[in-house]
């Protein structure tokens, strides 16, 4: 199987409809799918492939006019969407319609010298395994069993001569893909192990298989209390946790006919997590939060899909160039490539590349922006357009911004806020690069808005959150995260949900949207921030994403109940999109009619604002006396207009003195 077919952005198949049941609360929970994979032979790894991607994938390393894969063999998966199908060749991408009308946002590749990269992921703890950026990601079932496809791949690699300078990068892309393929062939393995288990209906707890093959190996028992003391002042067993995970998913799927006496069902969950968190590298407060979300058995893929990279992936900056013409370029200098999915006209997903994706000559031009797929989709939802004015209150380093610039096709206005200056930096460089000349670059505190400004057609709030749906990316939050920043994160979205609504004007004549959005998996910072605002705000109400896949928010979680309309709400995962973890939801601002301004509770939002001499002083929005001062902004105004003068060559007019400068807005303080 070739290595682009193996890696293509979205190549999880759906998983079995019986692994996916919605979540219920834990103790009652009937997790219905099962992988043993200790009781029957592994299934040998499913050949997804039968070479033709190889061929063409060496037809791409040799000559520009490559075609644009697609196989019919290769599918998308993505849960509940339509295959791609066949993307056709470059040429047939020129009349891809809306090659202008395209989507896009920021990205934090592990790119050298890229701005936007996220900090490099710490190794995960207690475990035997490599970086998952050099290695191929161990799995929970056994390894050993896959030799034979693995010796193919080190053919195919040997076939290509020692590693050399030239083909390092190309290498180090291929085998961050072998590790996306093997991690995915793993879940699928597992799912068919479920599946096939479930078939087996009179499975004996007793001369079942071991791990390891053996037949009539022990039974497998719970650790007592002592023994689990004894383990903690020893390291793990790998081997041993990884069985014990096994053997947990599967009792507690027949849990009446195979769970010990005296064991109960959260006997089993605890050991699990436990298991989970040192397995995997979490600390049990959030193994046990994140464990939560999922059906037992899809946990379980949701952990081992955070071990693998997700798919590389760029935007096509359509205020520069075409996606058809980018490709065609970025080919030319040794890039396997292919568009991403149906669902985005400017994605391209990057395979190999024999040059730094983040330094060829069209990154620097501006031609393309690194970012993952799964930041394309708040855009899209958000849908600008021509002409309104637009505010991403959190947009740094602006991968959405310059999106939303692009679809605008750089017409009305994009105010681009960050609260971080030094994060603006990165932002405004972006804005610069990719030539968007509709955008103004500001730095407050989103709860500062609408009293800054207000009054837009549509808002995006892409809000800071945990970053539980990118742990691939930054392994950190597995360590970092405990209950008091979840409880601050919820408490700062909901804040700043409430500004952002505040931000729209109902009387929008082509908008009145908002968009929120997190790469976090949690309802804390997602549902439960979403269902406050609509209560807070009785004149705004959730509206279709327009994203086409996606599994529908939570309306229910762990006893708390939320609005219905939550259906609305889309929820993206590692383990079934091949994307980061990501939420989307979108709103629409209606005129307040006077009983709905009756139903809302006016709540007290208290901001924090960082005076001038760095002391912070709490205030309660609304009591803050914000002005501007027009004096304040003429010497700014007449040093633009100076400049724009000199870069055309005219003589500006002489410097007039400016009066005595106050603060431009006074944000209380
Ligand atoms: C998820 S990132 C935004 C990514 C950005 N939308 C993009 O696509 O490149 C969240 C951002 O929120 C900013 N932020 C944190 N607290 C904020 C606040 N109170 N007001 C505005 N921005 C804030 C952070 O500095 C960070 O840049």
């Amino acid at each position: 199987m070739g290595r682009r077919a193996k890696n293509k952005q979205a190549p999880p198949e759906p998983l079995d409809k019986k692994v996916f049941t919605s979540p219920k609360k834990l103790g009652k929970r009937k997790a219905e799918a099962v992988a043993d994979l200790d009781d029957k032979p592994r299934p040998a790894k499913k050949s997804k492939d039968s070479g033709s991607s190889k061929s063409k994938q060496k037809s791409s390393k040799n000559g520009p006019k490559v075609k644009f894969a697609d196989d019919a063999n290769s599918s998308d998966g993505w849960e509940g969407v339509a295959d791609d199908g066949a993307i056709g060749d470059l040429d047939s991408l020129i009349g891809d319609s809306d090659d202008d009308m395209l989507r896009g946002p920021v990205q934090e590749f592990d790119f050298g010298s890229d701005a936007e990269e996220d900090e490099p992921a710490p190794a995960p703890l207690l475990r035997g395994r490599k970086s998952k950026q050099s290695a191929a990601p161990a799995s929970i079932v056994p390894a050993g069993v896959d030799s034979s496809e693995s010796e193919d791949e080190d053919e195919e690699d040997d076939e290509d001569g020692p590693t050399t300078m030239a083909n390092m990068e190309a290498r180090s892309r291929a085998l961050d893909a072998k590790a996306a393929a093997e991690a995915e062939l793993d879940i699928e393995e597992y799912q068919e192990a479920a599946a096939s288990d479930d078939e087996e209906d009179d499975v004996d707890m007793e001369g079942q298989e071991d791990a390891n093959g053996d037949i009539d190996a022990e039974p497998f028992r719970l650790p007592t209390a002592a023994e689990k003391e004894e383990e903690k002042l020893s390291v793990p067993d790998v081997h041993i946790v990884q069985r014990r995970m096994r053997e947990c998913v599967r009792i507690l799927a027949k849990f009446k006919r195979l769970a010990e006496e005296g064991r109960s069902r959260s006997d089993y969950i605890e050991q699990l997590v436990s298991d989970v968190s040192s397995y995997y590298g979490y600390n049990e407060f959030l193994a046990e939060k994140l464990f939560l979300l999922f059906p037992v058995a899809e946990a379980l893929e949701f952990f081992e899909a955070n071990e693998v990279p997700r798919p590389v992936t760029i935007r096509t900056n359509t205020l520069r160039t075409r996606r058809r013409d980018l490709a065609q370029a970025l080919v030319n200098r040794g890039v396997n490539l292919e568009p991403i999915g149906k669902w985005t006209n400017v994605g391209l997903q990057i395979f190999e590349s024999s040059v730094p994706i983040g330094a060829t000559p069209e990154y620097l031009a501006g031609h393309y922006m690194l970012q993952a797929a799964s930041s394309f989709l708040p855009v899209i939802a958000l849908s600008p357009q021509p002409n309104e004015r637009v505010l991403d209150m959190a947009s740094a380093p602006g991968g959405k911004t310059t999106h939303i610039a692009a679809l605008l096709q750089n017409t009305g206005v994009v105010f681009a806020n960050d609260a971080n200056k030094q994060r603006t930096k990165s932002l405004t460089a972006n804005v610069h690069r990719l030539g968007c000349k509709n955008v103004v670059v500001c730095s407050y505190d989103g709860r500062e808005f609408p009293k800054v400004m207000g009054g837009f057609d549509r808002v995006l709030l892409d809000a800071p959150c945990s970053g539980t749906g990118v742990i691939s990316k930054d392994a950190s939050v597995k360590i970092n995260k405990s209950e008091r920043d979840f409880t601050l994160l919820s408490h700062l979205q909901k804040q700043l949900i409430l500004c952002a609504i505040d931000s729209v004007s109902p009387e929008s004549k082509t908008g009145g949207y908002i968009v929120y959005s997190t790469c976090s998996v949690m309802v804390d910072e997602n549902e439960a921030v979403v269902d406050y605002a609509l209560r807070k705000r009785p004149h705004v109400k959730l509206v279709d994403t327009g994203l086409a896949f996606g599994r529908e928010g939570f309306t229910k979680f762990r006893g708390k109940t939320f609005s219905p309309s939550l259906n609305l709400t889309r929820r993206f995962y590692p383990h079934v999109h091949n994307m980061d973890g990501f939420y989307v939801a979108k709103f629409k601002v209606e005129r307040r009619t006077k009983a709905k301004k009756g139903a809302e509770e006016e709540e007290e939002v208290v901001v924090e604002v960082v005076a001038e001499d760095g002391t912070v002083e709490n205030k309660v929005q609304g009591q803050e006396d914000v002005a501007f001062d027009s004096d304040e902004d003429r010497p700014y105004l007449q040093e633009a207009t100076r400049r724009r003068m000199k870069a055309k060559g005219l003589r500006p007019p002489p410097r007039t003195k400016a009066p005595a400068a106050s603060a431009t807005v006074k944000a209380s303080a």
